[in-house]
């Protein structure tokens, strides 16, 4: 049974990850190099264990405290040193993580397992220079994280059985199952959907449909439960266009072009939920 998990990263995914765990009775070392991201995702939080047995009956139900006490919210690294395994969801810049894993590698037992949250990048190349890439691992978690029961796990060329194993172990204390694939760029999650939402951006970028038509389109005729609009401004529109960029260098395929669409609406802070502003516009709840 795992008892501490570090988390690295206090953004969307880091809070959503870290509210998912300690709703499992997990304790979490929650790190951020930004002390104001780490105070949001304490607020996040809160709300998550809150209302998540509210919208998704299956979720634990734990008192607001008690899910806070047992997280330590911290600006240092060195604080994960006696963590059992740690899920690392840093911002989606190949060079961003691969520091942060260089710095986890001096600090963590080399028994420890580091799994990568990411949407496209290749966990080989994330092990890199890392001196246990056996125990480096993909593990591709949907937001919100606590409604999402499954979770894609992607094994790199030097993942272990065993690492694979203690993945499975952790997701099934959080009630989840994994479904493990290989591991190219955008694995089978993003390889597919960004194509989707890239697409419904050069749509309306074309002036053939409304942001509104298009999502109607998916979910009406296609029973979707979101469009692909929506979905976009539930990632975040930054992380859909990192994610794209990394598709297109990886694969040096122009199939994943981004909509100029996507880069104003970034360049203007329109970047989805989290700014209050995307495709379309939303209330602090
Ligand atoms: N948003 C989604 O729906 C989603 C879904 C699955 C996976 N992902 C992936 O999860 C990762 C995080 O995405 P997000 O949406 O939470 O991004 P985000 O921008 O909301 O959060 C990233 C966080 O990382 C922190 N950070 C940056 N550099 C750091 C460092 N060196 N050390 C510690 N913290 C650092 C930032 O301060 C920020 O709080 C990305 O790789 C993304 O592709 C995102």
């Amino acid at each position: 049974m795992f008892e501490r998990v570090g988390v690295i990263g206090a953004g969307t995914m880091g809070s959503g990850v870290a509210a998912d765990l300690t709703l499992h009775g997990i304790g979490v070392v929650l790190v951020d190099i930004d002390a104001s991201r780490l105070a949001k995702a304490r607020s996040e939080i809160a709300k998550t264990v809150r209302f998540a047995p509210i919208v998704y009956p299956k979720a634990p139900k734990v008192p607001v405290q008690e899910a806070l006490g047992r997280i330590v919210f911290t600006q240092e690294f060195s604080a994960i040193g006696d963590c059992d395994f740690v899920i690392e969801n840093v911002t989606e810049n190949a060079a961003i993580k691969k520091e942060v894993y260089r710095k986890l590698d001096a600090l963590c037992r080399l028994d420890v397992c580091f799994s990568a949250n990411t949407s496209c990048l290749s966990i080989t190349e994330l092990a890199r220079g890392i001196r246990r890439p056996e125990r480096i691992v993909g593990m591709h978690f949907m937001n919100p994280v606590f409604a999402k029961p499954v979770v894609e796990l992607m094994r790199g060329v030097h993942t272990s059985d065993d690492t694979v194993r203690r993945c499975e172990d952790l997701l099934r204390q959080m009630t989840k199952e994994a479904i493990v694939v290989g591991d190219m760029p955008g694995f089978v999650s993003n390889r597919i959907s960004h194509l989707f939402m890239n697409e419904a951006m050069w749509v309306v970028h074309d002036g053939v449909a409304t942001v509104s038509q298009v999502d109607q389109i998916f979910k009406k005729c296609f029973g979707h439960a979101m469009g692909p609009l929506e979905t976009a401004d539930l990632i975040g529109l930054d992380v859909v266009m990192d994610s794209l960029d990394v598709l297109y260098a990886s694969y040096q395929d122009p199939k994943f072009r981004r909509c100029p669409l996507l880069k104003s609406m970034v360049d203007s802070d329109r970047l989805g939920r989290k700014s209050g502003k995307g495709f379309y516009e939303y209330q602090e709840e």
